[in-house]
């Protein structure tokens, strides 16, 4: 493998875990990933008839389309990389908005919306340890460390999540033992405890995928 990847293939570079330039967003792209979790919250709530499922289906394809042209490999691509923006421009994220960070805490505050749903008005269950994976990861791999991978993560679910509702989270850098890095988690709803976890993220190796 020399490194390279064609466009869209998906393929790993072997050095991937050495430090490279993030892309630079154009204008408006934050707010372009706001309105595709717009649409993801309303397509979950909607039970459009026959004649809006169809016109829906059909300007959703024509978007689909026109961004076709525009695609590029994972090492390029805008949505994730965007360190700074909340979600990392990521639709997939629950989006966490970072109220403070430093090399041991993060404290953010996250909104589960329609999209998360589980049942009876709390968060799906796998979208908590989604959040946190992606919260614990951000700490693990700050201050420069080389890159490290969620080698497990537990999950406790002490109270129902609810969506539609400003919750915080707080994240804990525990402990560095070589390679290993243990991080813990709360999820709190005011004074409730919704959930909480801990992560274990093993330093990769060089040239490790
Ligand atoms: C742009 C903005 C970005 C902002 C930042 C965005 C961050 C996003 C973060 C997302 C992170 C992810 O989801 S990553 C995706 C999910 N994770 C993965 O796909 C990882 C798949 N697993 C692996 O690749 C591997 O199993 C590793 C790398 C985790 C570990 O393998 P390894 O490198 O061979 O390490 P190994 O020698 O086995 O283990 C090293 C030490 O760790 C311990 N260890 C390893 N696994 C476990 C385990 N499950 N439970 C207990 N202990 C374990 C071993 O006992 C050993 O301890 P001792 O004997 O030394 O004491």
């Amino acid at each position: 493998m020399d490194g390279t990847v064609s466009a869209r293939s998906g393929g790993r570079r072997p050095n991937w875990w050495k430090p490279r330039e993030r892309p630079v967003p154009p204008a408006g792209y934050p707010e372009m990933i706001e309105a595709m979790r717009l649409l993801q919250d309303r397509i979950t709530a909607a039970v459009p008839d026959a004649a809006m499922v169809a016109e829906v289906t059909r300007g959703l394809t024509a978007i689909a389309d026109r961004l076709e042209p525009t695609a590029r490999d994972e090492w390029s691509q805008l949505a994730g990389s965007l360190r700074e923006v909340p979600g990392r421009g990521s639709a997939l994220l629950p989006v966490v908005e970072i109220l403070s960070e430093n090399e041991t805490t993060l404290r953010g505050r996250v909104r589960f919306s329609r999209f998360h749903l589980g049942g009876n008005g709390a968060a799906h269950g796998g979208t908590i340890p989604l959040m946190f994976d992606d919260i614990l990861g951000r700490l693990a791999n700050s201050g420069g460390r080389p890159v490290a991978r969620t080698a497990y993560l537990h999950v406790n679910y002490r109270s129902i999540t609810p969506i539609d509702r400003d919750l915080r989270v707080e994240i804990r850098f525990d402990r560095e033992e070589g390679r290993k890095r243990l991080l813990r988690g709360e999820l709190r709803d005011g004074d409730v405890l919704c959930a909480d976890c801990e992560g274990l993220f093993v330093e990769l190796r060089p040239g490790q995928p």
